[in-house]
This record gives structure tokens, sequence and C-alpha cells, in this order.
């Protein structure tokens, strides 16, 4: 990955920033799926008469038909699912080539219009900006749908960036709304563990939320005796909640630091970068991480209260040329206004657009333009409502009073109390119904949880040694299959000599973390910058994998990235004194689970255990049962900090 990022500047000259207006964001009706609703409402919806305006017209919400009311209102629907909740409506601007800007009259027609399709959709308009255009003004508008009671719209950002970048203390200041001295005030307020607090380096996954209402201002509110924050409390007066994904910046925890961009499932990357120091470390391999996993990235300079101007601008120059370089193929944008954020934020999912924020965590600048940034973005996990539940397991704990504890991410469906899923793979690949006794979303106690939505389950009758990181709980109509084996399509981003069959590397997929050999590959050899079809094989347990997905192979500073192409059923191996050990642990974990089942659920594990969920075979595995070393959250607290 550093290959990626790293290898080109010097390559590309600098060039001018790209300006944030030429991604302003599309007229509220000109673009999108309206388009099929306008097709079906025929001609006279397009065509622009005399009487009636078209669609694409700037006039178009001064007084629309009913027909074309109807198909207003199905774009808007379409536009606000595809944003997961939420959009950005521009009034006064067509897209049929027209100038731009309503007089006063027709602007606060149009805006009638538009409070009307909102509440047809049970959503709320906030005023982002409003300008002045040949024509008159042009205002954009956030559309964001209300959540009921105890539900917020959630969005997952991973935080990385070298070593003394500022990510903890950014942190701090946003979700505890006090400035940094510059001497590591605002950080103190995360950290987790003791040797954390005297060395001040992030070494494990950290998470930290940062609530803002409906009308877009921040919720967070730390308690006046402890200074500690109130999860459930921010949660409940929240509409949207970003959950920042703290990793470490230090090479020595880029192991976790990976397992966090690949496990947590991240919709955005935050790189931060101290303006004083510039690219240095971990920050472009961060960065190839960020750019492996197609998770889009905006940037984030800090210290400039502290940075000399002409060392900010050497750091700015060389950070846009490294974006623009043919490894990360970015459209660099450095925000300076609200305009820019709007601009930035209503086209970031496009993956190509990367914001650049100049900010102070000692004296606050441009920290607004941060928030309004944050506030804007829309998670990009889609969800279908009919799909089979699937949640992928990031960790695990045993909560007194409670029990075994997992917390981690829906991918699909729902998931509700009491609802019996099935859990595996164990080391012999075998599923077992669980019941979920309890469900938290951010420590705020929840009745059911959805895809996209991460959350933490209390499990009814099993034994946390029984249950690992990477392991799944699925909804028996998927009559999952685990692997031993499958073939992925890989790039070699970086190899010091040759990879050949039989080489060993850690295998990062979703949560899962494991070993994998490879045992035949399409080449011969591959060196750095090879392409190849790839068959590997776990080496302790097999592991529930899907098609598609992406994967990062890693050892020491061997990287390749690649997407799973095919699940392979393995031959069955003799089995090893290790792989006997894990059988009988996890046969002793399903007759816990067995003997304390009751019922249909004791029946229900029978069938399990005799194969009916079984993938793969028997094989030669590891102790694979865990040996997770998470401690309990504190209180109530089920998975986060
Ligand atoms: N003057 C100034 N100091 C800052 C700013 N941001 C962070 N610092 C200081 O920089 C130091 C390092 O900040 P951290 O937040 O610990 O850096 P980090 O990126 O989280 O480091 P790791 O956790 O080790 O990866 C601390 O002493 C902060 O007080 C800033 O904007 N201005």
């Amino acid at each position: 990955m550093a290959t990626t990022a790293a290898a080109e500047p010097g390559l590309t000259p600098p060039e001018s920033p790209v300006p944030a207006c030429m991604f302003a964001p599309e007229p509220g009706y000109g673009s999108g799926p309206c388009r099929a609703g306008r097709d079906q409402a025929g001609e006279s919806l397009l065509g622009e008469s005399e009487a009636q305006p078209g669609l694409s017209s700037k006039l178009a919400l001064v007084s629309p038909t009913g027909e074309q009311y109807d198909c207003l209102l199905k774009d808007l629907q379409a536009r606000t699912e595809e944003g997961s909740g939420e959009t950005i409506y521009v009034v006064g601007a067509g897209s049929d080539g027209g100038d731009y800007g309503l007089d006063e009259k027709d602007m606060a027609a149009s805006v009638a219009t538009v409070q009307s399709l909102c509440k047809q959709i049970d959503a709320d308009l906030v005023l982002l900006r409003e300008r002045r255009e040949s024509g008159g003004r042009v205002r954009d508008y956030l559309i964001r749908r209300r959540v009921p009671e105890n539900d917020f719209l959630e969005v997952r950002v991973a935080v990385v960036g070298n070593v003394d970048a500022g990510k903890s203390t950014l942190l701090g200041v946003l979700t505890h709304g006090e400035l940094d001295n510059g001497r590591g005030f605002a950080r103190q307020k995360l950290f987790r563990h003791k040797h954390e607090l005297e060395s001040g380096r992030t070494s494990s996954v950290g998470n930290d939320i940062l609530g803002f209402d409906q009308q877009g201002a921040v919720v967070n509110q730390p308690d006046s005796h402890g200074g500690g924050l109130d999860w459930t409390r921010i949660c409940q007066r929240s509409s949207k909640v970003i959950t920042f994904i703290d990793l470490a910046g230090h090479e020595k925890y880029l192991k976790t630091t990976v397992f966090g961009m690949t496990g947590h499932l991240p919709d955005f990357c935050m790189l931060m970068v101290g303006s004083n120091a510039g690219i240095i470390g971990m920050t472009k391999e961060h960065l190839g991480l960020a750019l492996a996993l197609n998770v889009p990235v905006f940037v984030v300079v800090t210290k400039i209260d502290m940075c000399p101007a002409n060392i900010l601008q050497e750091t700015l120059k060389l950070l846009q040329r490294l974006l623009k370089s043919p490894g990360c193929r970015k459209i660099p944008i450095l925000v300076q206004n609200n305009d820019d954020v709007i601009v930035t934020a209503s086209n970031f999912s496009s993956e190509r657009m990367c914001p650049i924020f100049q900010i102070s965590n000692v004296t606050g600048e441009n920290m607004d333009l941060l928030k309004m940034f944050l506030n804007l973005l829309s998670s990009r996990s889609t969800f279908k409502d009919d799909e089979p539940a699937e949640f992928q397991i990031d960790d695990t704990y045993s909560v007194p009073g409670v029990g075994t504890v997992v917390s981690g991410t829906t991918l699909r469906g729902w998931i509700r109390l009491n609802e019996t899923l099935l859990l595996g793979p164990d080391p012999l690949g075998v599923f077992i119904p669980i019941t979920v006794k309890s469900i938290h979303r951010k420590r705020m106690p929840v009745k059911e949880v959805r895809g996209g939505q991460t959350a933490s389950f209390a499990l009814k009758k099993i034994k946390r040694s029984a249950i690992r990181k990477g392991m799944v709980m699925v909804s028996p109509r998927l009559c999952p299959q685990a692997s031993w084996e499958f073939e992925a399509e890989i790039l070699v981003l970086h190899h010091p000599t040759t990879i050949s069959p039989r080489y060993q590397a850690m295998v990062h997929c979703g949560s899962i973390r494991q070993t994998a050999t490879i045992l035949s590959m399409s080449k011969e050899c591959l060196r750095t910058g090879d392409k190849a079809s790839v068959h590997f094989r776990f080496i302790k347990t097999p592991e529930y994998l899907h098609t598609d997905r992406r994967l990062v192979f890693r050892e020491g500073r061997t990287k390749a990235i690649g997407t799973i192409t095919k699940l392979l059923q393995a031959k069955p191996q003799a089995k090893t004194q290790s792989a006997r050990k894990a059988a009988s642990q996890g046969d002793a974990a399903n007759e816990d689970a067995a003997s304390a089942g009751s019922g249909s659920q004791s029946q229900q594990l029978k069938s399990a255990a005799s194969g009916r969920h079984r993938g793969g075979q028997r094989h030669r595995g590891g102790t694979g049962l865990n040996s997770s070393s998470s401690t309990a959250p504190p209180a109530a607290g089920v998975g986060n900090r």
C-alpha cells in the first residue's frame, strides 16, 4: 500500500488546487431517480410549456401541478433513501441551462413546496446557505428524515495518521467541546489503557461518538463532575451520531490499525497530518490502506497555530501532489469556507474528491467547518428490508452480571431481541444456535438493529472463550458454510523479493484476521506490482467468507490487496494435536450451550453439531477458540469506551 501512495510524489508536478465550486451540488429536482418518474409522467412534465415550467427549470417548485408534485416527491424519497435518510437540496437552480436564481416571491413559493414535500416524508428542512446568482437567490437545504425515538443515523469515520498528528487530541476536542493546551490536555479524556496515558500513544482501537441534532448542532455535553460522556443521552438527543474509530499512529500497532480499517467497516477515513511534521512515517501507509479498501478519505491538517506559514504551504503542496499522483488519483480540495464544505460533502462519497481541512486543536480555528462537514456526511451502507441478518464480531467481552457480550457491525438485515441466530464458525466449521438476550447501540438499550449499524449483543448460554473475533452471527436462512480455502485476485503492492507457493501471511478480511498459506497461484512467483489469482488456505480455523469481499494480505513489509473470487471446500487432513485441542474445546463449549439450552434450542444445536450447518470439514487447526484479550467495558458500556 505504501508503494501506491508513496512512489509517486515527485513524478507529478504540483498543480493549483481545484476550486470547490466545480462540484456544486445538483439542483434539488434536476437529476437522479426523478428521471424515471418524469419519463413515466411523459413529455408534458419534461417539456417547458408556456403555462407550466418543466421539472428541469429553476421555477419547477414554484407552483407544480399535481402530477409534477408526485414526481418531485418520488425524487425526494429516492434521494433520501440513497443518502441513508438525508440529502442536500438546491432551490433556485434548474438543470435546463437557464440562469440561476429566484426572486423573493418565487423563492418563498418554492420553499413552501419543499416544506410540503418534506412533511410528506417526515423530514426536516435546514437552510445551509444562500447565495446570489444572476437571476436572484439560490438556497441549499439539508433535508433529513426524522428518526424514531431511540434511533439515529450512524456514520463511522476511521481516524488515521502518523504518531503525534493530533488524532486523539482532535477527538477529545470534538467530543468534549474543550480546546487543547498543546501539551496533551484534550487527549487525556480518551485514553483507555494506563500505558497510553503514560506514553501518550494510542495502541488499541478506540471509539468516540459525536452526536448532532436535527438542526446540525453538536449535542455532546461532558458531565460537569468527571468530564465523561453519557452516551445514552447523546444518542437519545441525536439524529445523527458519528462514531470515530481512533486508530494507532505508531508502526508497532499497524496490525491493530489494519484491523480497525477492515473490521470496523468505516464509511470514511479521516487522515490526520501534523502541519509542522508533514507527510511522515505511517501517513502514506494509512492513506494506501484506505485506498486499497475503497474508503473515501478526507484530510485534516492540524497544529496550524504553531506552524510557520512557509512550512504549512510546503506540507499542503506535498499533500496535494501525493493525492493527485497516479497511485491515488484524488482531486484535493482545500476547504476554506461553508460553501466549500457543502460542495465537498455533497460529492464526497464519489471517492475521488478529497477535502483538506486545516485546523488548530488549540485555537479552534476552522473547527466549525470540520463539524459542519461531519454533520453532512451520510453513511455509505445501503439497507434492504428483507435481507437475512448477518453480523460480524469484532470484539468479545465478559460483563459482570450480564455474561458474554459480542460487539461488531450488522452487515445486513434486521436483528431483534430474543431472536435465535447461528453463531460460528467454530474450529470445526460448525455454527451453533444462539439467542440474543439484549442489544445495545452505543451503550443504549434497543430492541433491534439493522444493516449498517454497529451493536453489542449479550448472548445466552455461551462462554466468551467459545467466541473469537471474525466469527459471525447470521440468520438460519443463510445456511452458513465455513471455508478453509478460497481464491482471490490479488495485487502485490510491496514485497522485498518474490512470493511463491507455501508463503504465509496475515489475511485481513472484515473482522477476520488469520494467517493463510498460499497453496498455488496463476503465476510462478509474484513481485511488487504483480497481479495474480491465488489459492489460499487458513492455517488455524475455517472462516465465514463471501466472494467479492476486499482483503489485505500482509506480513512485515509485504503487502498485497485483493478480492475474494471463489470459496473452496478443502479435502480433510490429518488432525494435529492443536486441532484436537481446539476441537475438544469447541465441543466443550457446544456442550455447555447445549446443556444450558432448553427444548427446541438443544434440538437445533444437536442438528447443528451433527453437521447440518457445518462448512468445510475436520481439519488441522489451532486453538482458535479466542485468545481475545479485551477486558470488560466499564459499567453498562458494552463494546465501547
Ligand atoms: N499546538 C498544537 N498542538 C497540538 C494540536 N493538536 C495536537 N497537539 C499536541 O500534539 C501532541 C500529540 O497529539 P496526539 O493527539 O496525542 O497525537 P496522536 O496522533 O493521537 O498520536 P498517537 O495516539 O500516538 O497516534 C499532544 O501534545 C497535543 O497536545 C494543535 O492543533 N496545535
